[in-house]
């Protein structure tokens, strides 16, 4: 049994909107969606702006926040809240007063105040209501001009005044602090988490640092050190990792894990941010903006984006993708013929010591597939396939074979496979041979359903009365593939080869509806064999011991 699955992180952003989708509400949904968690944003202002600036700012009445908060609140369980642009004082007390009422388990408050490009997203003064919000915040994520405003200092311009003020910051507010080293000069962007507040919130979680601290006055501080990618694309990397931080915080359950994941990821989009060429149509000289991240490089070129098909569409494409493989077999002289019982004995016979030969490697490429099958019933179900094939093998001897009255049936062991049994066997040994278990079984699959199928319409009439007569001559085989345990095989067959292609990558399981439909295109070559290339059974074919 799986365990269940992690629940998802509810998220909400409660943030301005960047329409150039860069930075605010808009690099949230990306962050936390990127992260593993279903966004949600209920937006404070509305601005326009681009990689170059901000052009304009429309704060929609505070009323309206606090209804769009309330509706997400009622309705929706929210396990963390990221807290962006807040515009101005309004704003903020409708935050804090629904943060009093509703205060979700993690809170993450980056204190927005200026854009990269220089531009202002907080009234001058709203600082003051701004500071009555911090306690309410789990975690503060300010950059360096943000902190030297919150502390009443001038902007640090090393990494130790960041920390310094980081430290007084984090006492002053009670919360943990995320100092980051973003806008510092030189050729590392370290970020730390510092935590002064002594309510020991990095207690376990300083168990994962890399470098831990201690300071003076026993503050903790968590480096996280990286070098700086020189990159443009930096609009909205606060945000972003603000974001990605409140949704790791849910499903790592410890901060230190969070940041040092969400900076892995951060770091990712940044190093990709300019190949999407967002931003700088028409700038002249010296006015190039800054790009976004790009949110999702690792997940495109590591997911994909292609949508897995279900197994039942597999099933539906593999099938309808042999049509004319299987029209072809229905045309076929030798199954027109074995249906309505003039077919010749002879190429019968020929037939079945091919079919014999067959069953002996089939056995084998079955055996190995129950080797490679990921849990324990698919090796279970291709084993005990293994033995049905050497069962039917056996049977072939022991039974029309046998009773045949050719002189050289006895010597049906040394019979050579003919042209179209061996390369049927080649394909299917060779596909075994690569080890890829899916594409392995999509190989496998054509011999149980093609057969089946045939079985069951030749059973309902599908080719006539002839072969539901009792005295038709090849009645007994014709009863084997119209077995219902030969259909329940089948069917557990399909099931497992098409669900193991419908969780596969876009290649693998490409090759494995080209190996599905090779296997057909064998069957069909198989069957057409015994009028076609090779004479019926006698001695003249027969390498008789
Ligand atoms: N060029 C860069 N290379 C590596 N990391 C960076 C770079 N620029 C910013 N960061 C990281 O991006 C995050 C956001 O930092 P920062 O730019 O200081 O914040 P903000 O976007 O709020 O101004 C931090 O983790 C910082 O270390
Ligand atoms: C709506 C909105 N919120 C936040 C930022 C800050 O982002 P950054 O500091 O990375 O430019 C922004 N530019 N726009």
């Amino acid at each position: 049994m799986s365990a269940p699955a992690p629940r998802v992180p509810r998220v909400l952003s409660i943030a301005g909107s960047d329409p150039s989708g860069g930075a605010g509400i808009q690099a949230d949904l990306k962050s936390i969606s990127a992260n593993g968690g279903y966004g949600m944003a209920a937006i404070t202002a509305i601005t326009a702006q681009n990689t170059r600036g901000v052009h304009g700012v429309h704060v929609p009445p505070a009323a309206f926040l606090a209804e769009q908060l309330d509706a997400i609140s009622d309705d929706i369980a929210i396990d963390a809240v990221k807290i962006g642009m807040l515009a101005n004082a309004d704003v903020i007390r409708t935050v804090a007063a629904w943060l009093g009422r509703v205060r979700p388990p993690v809170v993450v408050l980056d204190p927005v105040m200026v854009a990269t490009s220089g531009d202002r997203l907080l009234d001058a003064d709203s600082e003051a209501a701004l500071r009555d919000l911090l306690p309410l915040a789990d975690l503060l994520t300010p950059n360096v001009a943000e902190l030297a405003v919150l502390t009443g200092a001038e902007p640090a311009t090393g990494w130790a005044g960041v920390l310094a003020q980081a430290e007084t910051l984090s006492t002053g507010s009670g919360t943990l602090v995320l100092a980051k080293g973003g806008h510092l000069a030189g050729d590392l962007a370290p970020d730390a988490l510092v935590d002064a507040s002594g309510r020991g919130r990095l207690t376990t979680a300083a168990l994962f640092a890399a470098v831990v601290k201690e300071a003076e006055g026993n503050p903790r501080f968590v480096e996280f050190g990286g070098a700086r990618i020189e990159t443009t694309a930096t609009h909205g990397t606060g945000c972003s990792l603000s974001s990605a931080i409140a949704t790791l915080r849910v499903s790592r359950g410890e901060w230190v894990p969070a940041v040092r994941e969400a900076r892995r990821w951060l770091r990712e989009a940044l190093r990709h941010g300019e190949s999407l060429e967002v931003g700088g149509l028409g700038a002249g000289p010296g006015r190039a903006g800054h790009g976004p991240v790009h949110h999702f490089a690792g997940l495109w070129s590591r997911g994909g984006l292609e949508t897995a098909p279900t197994a039942a569409e597999v099933e539906a494409d593999w099938w309808g993708g042999i049509a004319d493989v299987r029209a072809g077999i229905d045309d076929l002289p030798f199954i027109r013929s074995l249906a309505d019982g003039t077919l010749d004995r002879g190429a019968f016979l020929g037939y079945l010591a091919q079919d014999a030969l067959y069953l002996r490697d089939y056995a084998r490429v079955l055996a190995e597939a129950s080797r490679l099958a990921p849990d324990a019933s698919a090796q279970a179900f291709w084993a005990e396939s293994a033995r049905g094939a050497i069962e039917g093998e056996l049977e072939l001897h022991t039974g029309e074979l046998a009773a045949s009255d050719s002189p050289a049936t006895s010597g049906v062991r040394d019979l050579e496979a003919d042209r179209a049994t061996t390369a049927y066997l080649d394909h299917l040994l060779a596909t075994a041979a690569r080890g890829e278990y899916s594409v392995l079984v999509a190989a496998l699959l054509p011999c149980f359903w093609i057969y089946t199928d045939l079985g069951a319409r030749l059973g309902a009439g599908g080719f006539g009365d002839a072969p539901l007569r009792a005295d038709h001559p090849y009645a007994a085989w014709l009863a084997t593939y119209r077995d219902p345990a030969f259909a329940i095989a089948t069917r557990r067959a399909i099931e497992i080869a098409t669900d193991a292609s419908s969780r596969a990558t876009p290649e693998v399981r490409a090759r494995a509806a080209q190996a599905f439909r090779r296997s057909a295109e064998h069957e069909l070559a198989f069957f057409a064999a015994p009028l076609a290339e090779a004479a019926p059974l006698t001695e003249g074919v027969l390498l008789s011991s």
